[in-house]
């Protein structure tokens, strides 16, 4: 048993990832779950591992997340994290909070520094500073491709959730260390075009994410509302607790969200032995596993990419990450030609 810990899973949204940003998208699940692993590799916490995942995939423009977070109505960024430490069940969220590169970093404060589970808006801003935690101009955390979609969705007639359904990229983690212990992180700018102050399922405990040693530890991506109204999280864990391994526990619940509220999301989960599943019922989720000196990837369905963890030289290791990119891409192209051959029918 000890030999499948530790382990380290994480998502990169759910989705349908436009092509130009399937790559990148990829590349930045498989860097954070490799630098997250190391940390486990070296003795360091479930709760360090996730967070340190997570705080890579903020600082990665390509995602939903820290910098790249969607806009609000209003053309701001608001963004919601939430970790939680499966030892203990301690939790610590921010929720609408804006200028912190890391929001991640801020909901661990949160956990070890205060008194609650979740602080908001100015409030967290304000607790921000207390504890030197630095405010960023908001300008650095919006790109071009944020800016781009805000506008196109103020147009008339425009659908912000549709639009959004297409192209998530939350982002979170999960891992066991070697101790056996489990942690989740997640963190988000939120739905495109939400109105200002609204929160979403990411800084909610059970919903957003959920860590329990006895259980196991989860970490979603999705419509927001549709994993509120299930409890996504936590429902996944019940399911295991009744005996369902983490991918049957996964899909049962990813089916019910969508038979009762039709709800598209994708979660990382991992079992305290270490057993791990990365599932979605959207079209695409960028994930990476690392595990046994080995990193499993993929993007679309039934993807399960492999490529070694140690000792095999970068230069190697990138070699076979071009060749997946490469037969994914003649993947896609057969796959829109089918469809085009389709429509055209
Ligand atoms: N992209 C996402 O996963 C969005 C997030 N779950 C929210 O609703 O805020």
């Amino acid at each position: 048993m000890l030999a499948m810990l530790p382990v380290l899973v994480v998502h990169g949204g759910a989705g349908n990832v436009p092509r130009q940003r399937a790559e990148l998208s990829c590349a930045g699940v498989r860097e954070a779950a490799r630098a997250g692993y190391a940390l486990l590799r070296s003795g360091r916490s479930a709760m360090d591992a996730v967070v340190e995942a997570v705080t890579l995939l903020e600082n990665n423009p390509a995602f939903n997340a820290g910098c790249g977070s969607v806009l609000n109505e209003h053309g701001g960024v608001e963004m919601d994290a939430l970790v939680m430490d499966g030892r203990t069940l301690a939790s610590g969220a921010v929720s609408a909070v804006r200028r912190i590169a890391n929001p991640v970093q801020l909901a661990r404060l949160v956990m070890e520094k205060t008194q609650h589970l979740c602080l908001t808006a100015e409030g967290a801003s304000k607790f921000a500073r207390a504890v030197g935690v630095p405010e960023v101009p908001e300008e650095t955390l919006i790109t071009d491709y944020a800016r781009k979609r805000w506008q196109r969705n103020l147009q008339p007639g425009s659908n912000p959730v549709e639009c959004q359904m297409g192209k998530m990229g939350t982002v979170g983690a999960v891992a066991v260390d070697s101790e056996g212990n489990v942690a989740c992180a997640t963190s988000t700018g939120g739905m495109l075009n939400k109105m200002e102050g609204r929160v979403g399922d990411t800084p909610c405990v059970g919903c957003g994410g959920y860590a329990d040693n006895l259980l196991g530890a989860v970490s979603p991506t999705g419509h927001g509302e549709a994993i509120m109204k299930v409890t996504l999280s936590r429902l996944i864990l019940f399911y295991m607790e009744q005996g369902k391994t983490a991918a049957d526990a996964s899909d049962q619940a990813l089916a019910y969200m969508w038979e009762r509220v039709q709800g598209l999301a994708g979660v990382v989960v991992v079992d305290p032995r270490g057993g791990w599943a990365a599932r979605f019922n959207s079209l695409q989720m960028a994930w990476a596993a690392a595990q046994n000196g080995q990193l499993h990837y993929g993007l679309g369905k039934g993807e399960d990419f492999t490529l070694p963890l140690q000792d095999q030289p970068a230069a190697a290791t990138q070699n076979l990450e071009q060749q997946h990119a490469a037969s994914t891409h003649n993947l896609e192209q057969q796959h829109a030609a089918s469809t085009h051959n389709l429509e055209q029918q």
